[in-house]
């Protein structure tokens, strides 16, 4: 369990984390997400020790990192994953870290396998691309068997398949008891990986919720609508008080009305319908709508539709990656 409150972090004239409080739960997989600078890192790195906050605290099962008394059994973090010297091989990087924190040598083959780096462990890591060099570094946030886990953007760098492999992974971890904080700019892959979301902007707290809770605020999802009378379904909707748009191939947008209603009306008037599908909001933007007035740096101008079909494709499942994102 992870306790922050009133946290609160400046430097010089920047208030990079502004009294924020919030609780991380074993046995679910919490998701850290805010724009650009909103505080993530400063927050993550005040909770490894490694910065002090200005005021508030930050602990784990009751006590600040630096009175852990075996901080690796305790919490497991990835911030850097280029941390490892590159002259090192991922099994000496870790024999290193195992004779530092006093434990079994035993755990460097349990590590390596679980990370899908056995094959490579002989080999220097200067030679391996990000995607290798996250899982080393996971390797070592999970060296120590910790009952909270801290990961810092562990997806970026991964190709589909180690993205797949990291959600199962995450939610195994979870599902074990254990305590999981992990920051991302992935939303969907987020959306299917994090139970809760604790969104921050600007060092403050924006929300604190289920993600499907997340997802349903967003401002009310869409239905999709093709028939071959436009015109006449589209009066009758805005009658009963939908908003309707048209896009580029000949579709209604209906916004204000579900797809059973737009089902029932289109029946009750005798128009034919060839497709009715509802769209959700996804996580994306819901993410985007609540840290609006926040984001530092955010391009403007862009009306983009952030809505996913669930009837047809809800995610790039083989990716979980939204288009664009990085
Ligand atoms: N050591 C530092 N000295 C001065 N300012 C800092 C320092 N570290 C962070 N900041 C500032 O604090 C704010 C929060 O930064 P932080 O890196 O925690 O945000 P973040 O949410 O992790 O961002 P990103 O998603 O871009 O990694 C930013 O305005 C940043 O410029």
């Amino acid at each position: 369990m992870i306790e922050v409150r009133e946290l609160s972090k400046r430097y010089g004239d920047t208030v990079a984390v502004d009294a924020l409080s919030f609780d991380i739960t074993p046995g679910v997989v919490t998701g850290f997400l805010g724009p650009n600078g909103a505080g993530k890192s400063t927050t993550m790195r005040m909770l490894l020790g490694l910065d002090h906050p200005s005021a508030g605290s930050v602990t784990v099962d009751g006590r600040s990192y630096r009175d852990l008394p075996a901080p690796m059994h305790e919490v497991g973090a990835l911030l850097d994953p280029k941390a490892a010297h590159p002259a090192r091989t991922a099994r000496a990087h870790l024999r290193w870290l195992v004779r530092a924190g006093g434990l079994p040598r035993s755990r460097i083959d349990e590590v390596l396998a679980l990370v899908g780096l056995s094959e490579v462990a002989d080999k220097r890591v200067g030679g391996f691309s990000l995607g290798m060099y996250q899982r080393l570094g996971i390797a070592v946030a999970l060296l120590g068997d910790p009952a909270t886990l801290l990961l810092d953007e562990p997806a970026n760098g991964l190709d589909p398949e180690g993205i797949r492999w990291m959600r199962n992974l995450l939610r195994g971890l979870a599902a074990e008891g254990r305590t999981v904080f992990v920051s991302s700019h992935l939303m969907t892959e987020m959306q299917q990986t994090a139970d809760r979301v604790v969104v921050i902007g600007r060092g403050r707290l924006i929300a604190d919720v289920d993600t499907a809770e997340l997802v349903r605020r967003g401002s009310g999802g869409q239905v999709k609508v093709v028939s071959p009378q436009p015109a006449a379904l589209s009066a009758l909707l805005t009658d009963e008080g939908a908003t309707v748009r048209g896009d580029s191939d000949g579709a209604l947008l209906v916004s204000g009305m579900d797809s059973a209603r737009v089902g029932d009306i289109a029946m009750a008037h005798g128009v034919r319908l060839h497709e009715l599908t509802p769209r959700r909001v996804s996580l994306e933007s819901a993410f985007m709508e609540l840290t609006d007035d926040s984001a530092s740096y955010r391009s403007r101008g862009l009306g983009a539709v952030d809505t996913e079909e669930t009837a047809t494709v809800a995610h790039t499942p083989a990716t979980g990656r939204p288009e664009g994102s990085d």
